[in-house]
C-alpha cells in the first residue's frame, strides 16, 4: 500500500497539468511528506523546501513547463521541483556524488532552465530568456522565483530595474516566508511586512470579522475576498513605482487563490511581480517551530527531529573561530563582526548574543559587507567580515577597491575554503588562493589546524592592513588549542619532518595528508602556513637540500599558492623541480568532502602516486644538482 497514491502518478508536469485542480491538494501533501521522509534519509535543505510545495505544484500545473521557464533563486528550495520532473528515484542519491544535485543544474534536466546556488541571479537570468524570446520571436512565459531573503542582494534590484522598462513579458515571484538563513533583516523585510500588515488590510479584515463571526462559510470568501481586496487596495509599492504590475500578498499555502491568481498572470504583458506569503517549514512542526535548524539538515529521523547544537566532538573550523570572535571581541571593544546572512553557518549566533551592539547581519549583501567593513576601518574600528569563500566571490572588486588599495585593516574569515562538498561547484571555496595571492597589501593564511587558525586569526587581527585566513567546511585534526590571544611571525613557515630528495610544501588542511604521504616516500615536510608572504627563505633553503619540491594546496592549482613558490624558485634560478599539486582546472562536482579529495588526488595516495608518476622530476633535478651522481 503506497503512501503516495497520486505522487505515485506523476513522473513529468504534464500530468500534474491533466490533473483537476481539486486533486492538487491531495499531491502537495503527498510531496510534502515524501520530501519529509526523503530528506531525512539523505540529509540537504529541508524547510525552504517545505515551503515552497504547493507553489510549485502551481507553476507546473499552470504554466507549460519546460517550454515556459521556471527559473529558481538560489535553487535550494527546488526538490519538489525535482520530483514533480521526473528524479523523484534520484533523490535518494541527493547531493551525493554521481547522484541528484541539490541545486538545479541545466545538465541534469530541461526543466532546470538555470544553474543556481548563489542567490539573486534569477530575476537577471529571467529578464534575458524573456528579451531573447521577444527577439526570436517565440512565445513563451518565464518566471522567476525568488525569495524574501535573496530580494535583499543587489543584483536583485539592478534587474527589476531593468526589468521595470524592459517591455519584456515575464513574472516574478517573490516566496516571501520573512526568513532567510538567519533571521530577516533589512528595511526591505521592514517593507514586505507592512505590505503584508497593511492599514488598508487591516481595516477590511477587521470590518469583515465583525459581520462573518456567525457563518463559516461567508467567513471563508471573505478569506479570499480580503486577499483579493488587499491586492488592489495595497497602495502602489516599490514593485510597481519600478514598473512591475504588483499583485498581493496572497497565501502561497493555498492552491484556490495561487492557480487562478497565476493563471490571470500569465496571460499578462509585461513584467508581473506576484507576491506570495509562505511559512518555511511548512508542514513539519518542529521545521516550523525552526526553520533556521532546520534550513540544512543531516540525517535525522522526521519523528524525532534533529538535535540542535554541536555534537560534542572536536570543534569545527567555524567553531574555533566564533570562540575566537567572543575573545577577541572580549580584549578589544574596537573589533565589529560582520556577516551576510550567514550568522550560524558562519559560527557568529555567540558573538551575536553576546555583543549585539557590534554585529552587523547586513542581509544577502556580500559587496555592501565588504565596503561596510572598510567604512568601520576608516574610522579606527577592527571590522572583522565571517564570509563564505565562494560568496566572497560577490564582493571581489569592493576587497580590491575598497580595502586593499586603501590598505585597510579589514579582517576576512573566510570559511569553506576548499572543497565543501554536497553542495558542489556552485559552493567549493575552490578559486580564493587564486583570487586573493595577487592582491597587493594582502596577508593570505592556511591554518593546517584549530589552534593555527586562532593564532591566525589574532595575526591577522593586529595587522594595520587586509588579511585573509581561510578554512575549510567542517574539522580540523583535533589538537590542542592555546586559548591565549597569540599571534604567529608574519611570513614563516616551519619543518615538520626532514626526509630526503622530495620536500612537500603543504598549505592548509593539505599537511595532514602530505605528512601520511611523507611517511611512505620519507619526504620533508613543511606547513608553509602563509600563502602571502610566502616563506621565501623556507623555500630556498628546501630548494638548497632537495631535488623536487612538490606544493599542495587544496585551491585550484593555477595561481594561488603554488605560484608564489614557483616565482621564488624562478628568481633564485634554483635547479631544484617543483610539481604543483591542487584542484585541477574543472569544476568540482557534489559529493562526500573526503572522496571528492581522494578524486583529484588530494589525498595521501594522490600525493604519492603523483610524484612517482614523475620519476624524471627527481632525476632530472638531481643530476643537475649534482652531476657527479650519474
Ligand atoms: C550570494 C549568496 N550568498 C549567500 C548564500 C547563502 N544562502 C543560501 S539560502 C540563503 C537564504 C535565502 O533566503 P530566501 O531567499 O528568503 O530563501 P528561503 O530559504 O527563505 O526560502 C542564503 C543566505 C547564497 N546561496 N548565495
Ligand atoms: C543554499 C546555501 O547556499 C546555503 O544553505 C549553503 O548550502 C550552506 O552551506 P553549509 O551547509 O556549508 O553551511
Ligand atoms: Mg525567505
Amino acid at each position: 500500500m503506497t503512501r503516495y497514491p497520486l505522487l505515485d502518478t506523476i513522473s513529468d508536469p504534464a500530468q500534474v497539468r491533466k490533473l483537476d485542480r481539486r486533486q492538487l491538494p491531495q499531491l502537495a501533501d503527498e510531496l510534502r511528506a515524501f520530501l519529509v521522509e526523503s530528506v531525512s534519509r539523505t540529509g540537504g535543505h529541508l524547510s525552504s523546501n517545505l515551503g515552497t510545495v504547493e507553489l510549485t505544484v502551481a507553476l507546473h500545473h499552470v504554466f507549460d513547463t519546460p517550454h515556459d521557464r521556471l527559473v529558481w533563486d538560489v535553487g535550494h528550495q527546488t526538490y519538489a521541483h525535482k520530483v514533480l520532473t521526473g528524479r523523484r528515484t534520484g533523490m535518494a542519491k541527493l547531493r551525493m556524488h554521481g547522484g541528484v544535485s541539490g541545486f538545479p543544474k541545466r545538465s541534469e534536466s530541461c526543466y532546470d532552465t538555470f544553474g543556481v546556488g548563489h542567490s539573486s541571479t534569477s530575476i537577471s537570468a529571467a529578464l534575458g530568456m524573456a528579451i531573447a524570446a521577444k527577439i526570436k520571436g517565440e512565445t513563451r512565459k518565464v518566471v522567476a522565483i525568488i525569495g524574501d531573503g535573496a530580494m535583499s542582494a543587489g543584483q536583485a534590484f539592478e534587474a527589476l530595474n531593468n526589468a521595470g522598462v524592459a517591455d519584456a513579458d515575464m513574472l516574478v515571484v517573490l516566496n516571501d516566508n520573512d526568513m532567510s538563513i538567519s533571521p530577516p533583516v533589512g528595511a526591505l523585510n521592514r517593507y514586505l511586512a507592512r505590505l503584508f500588515s497593511g492599514s488598508t488590510f487591516n481595516a477590511a479584515r477587521k470590518a469583515g470579522e465583525k459581520i462573518l463571526d456567525f457563518s463559516p462559510s461567508l467567513r471563508e470568501f471573505a478569506k479570499r475576498a480580503e486577499e483579493h481586496v488587499k491586492g488592489m487596495l495595497t497602495p502602489g509599492t516599490l514593485f510597481e513605482e519600478l514598473g512591475l504590475n504588483y499583485i498581493g500578498p496572497i497565501d502561497g499555502h493555498d492552491l484556490e487563490s495561487l492557480v487562478p491568481t497565476l493563471q490571470n498572470l500569465k496571460h499578462l504583458k509585461g513584467p508581473q511581480f506576484l507576491h506570495v506569503i509562505t511559512k518555511k517549514g511548512q508542514g513539519y512542526k518542529l521545521a516550523e517551530a525552526d526553520p533556521i535548524l532546520y534550513h540544512g539538515v543531516s540525517k535525522f529521523k522526521p519523528e524525532v527531529g534533529i538535535a540542535g547544537g554541536p555534537s560534542g566532538a572536536k570543534p569545527s573550523y567555524t567553531q574555533i573561530f566564533g570562540d575566537w570572535l567572543c575573545d577577541m571581541a572580549a580584549a578589544d571593544p574596537r573589533l565589529v563582526g560582520i556577516t551576510p546572512a550567514m550568522r550560524e553557518g558562519s559560527g557568529l549566533l555567540r558573538f551575536s548574543e553576546r555583543y549585539p551592539q557590534r554585529y552587523y547581519d547586513v542581509g544577502i549583501a556580500e559587496q555592501h559587507a565588504v565596503t561596510f567593513a572598510a567604512g568601520l576601518a576608516c574610522e579606527g574600528l577592527r571590522p572583522v567580515l565571517a564570509i563564505y569563500s565562494t560568496f566572497l566571490q560577490r564582493g571581489y572588486d569592493q576587497l580590491v577597491h575598497d580595502v586593499a588599495l586603501q590598505n585597510l585593516p579589514v579582517v576576512f574569515a573566510l570559511d569553506r575554503g576548499g572543497l565543501v562538498g554536497a553542495d558542489g561547484p556552485t559552493h567549493h571555496g575552490a578559486f580564493d588562493l587564486t583570487f586573493l595571492t595577487c592582491i597587493p597589501n594582502m596577508v593570505i593564511m592556511t591554518p593546517s589546524d584549530e589552534d593555527e587558525c586562532r593564532k591566525m586569526l589574532t595575526t591577522a587581527y593586529r595587522r594595520d592592513g587586509p588579511s585573509a585566513v581561510r578554512y575549510p567546511r567542517g574539522n580540523g585534526p583535533g589538537v590542542a588549542i592555546d586559548k591565549d590571544l597569540v599571534g604567529l611571525a608574519l611570513g614563516k613557515g616551519e619543518i615538520r619532518r626532514r626526509g630526503r630528495g622530495v620536500a612537500l610544501l603543504a598549505f592548509g588542511s593539505m599537511l595532514t595528508p602530505a605528512l601520511t604521504a611523507a611517511e611512505e616516500i620519507d619526504a620533508t615536510v613543511a606547513n608553509m602556513r602563509f600563502v602571502k608572504p610566502i616563506d621565501r627563505d623556507l623555500i630556498i633553503a628546501l630548494a638548497a637540500e632537495h631535488s623536487l619540491l612538490v606544493s599542495v594546496e587544496e585551491s585550484a592549482v593555477i595561481g594561488g599558492a603554488g605560484s608564489e613558490v614557483e616565482r621564488v624558485l624562478a628568481e633564485i634560478a634554483s635547479p631544484a623541480r617543483l610539481l604543483r599539486l591542487g584542484i585541477p582546472d574543472h569544476f568540482i562536482e557534489h559529493g562526500d568532502q573526503t572522496l571528492l579529495l581522494a578524486s583529484i588526488g588530494l589525498d595521501p595516495d594522490g600525493i604519492i602516486a603523483a610524484i612517482r608518476a614523475r620519476p624524471n622530476l627527481a632525476a632530472d633535478a638531481e643530476q643537475q644538482m649534482d652531476p657527479s651522481s650519474e
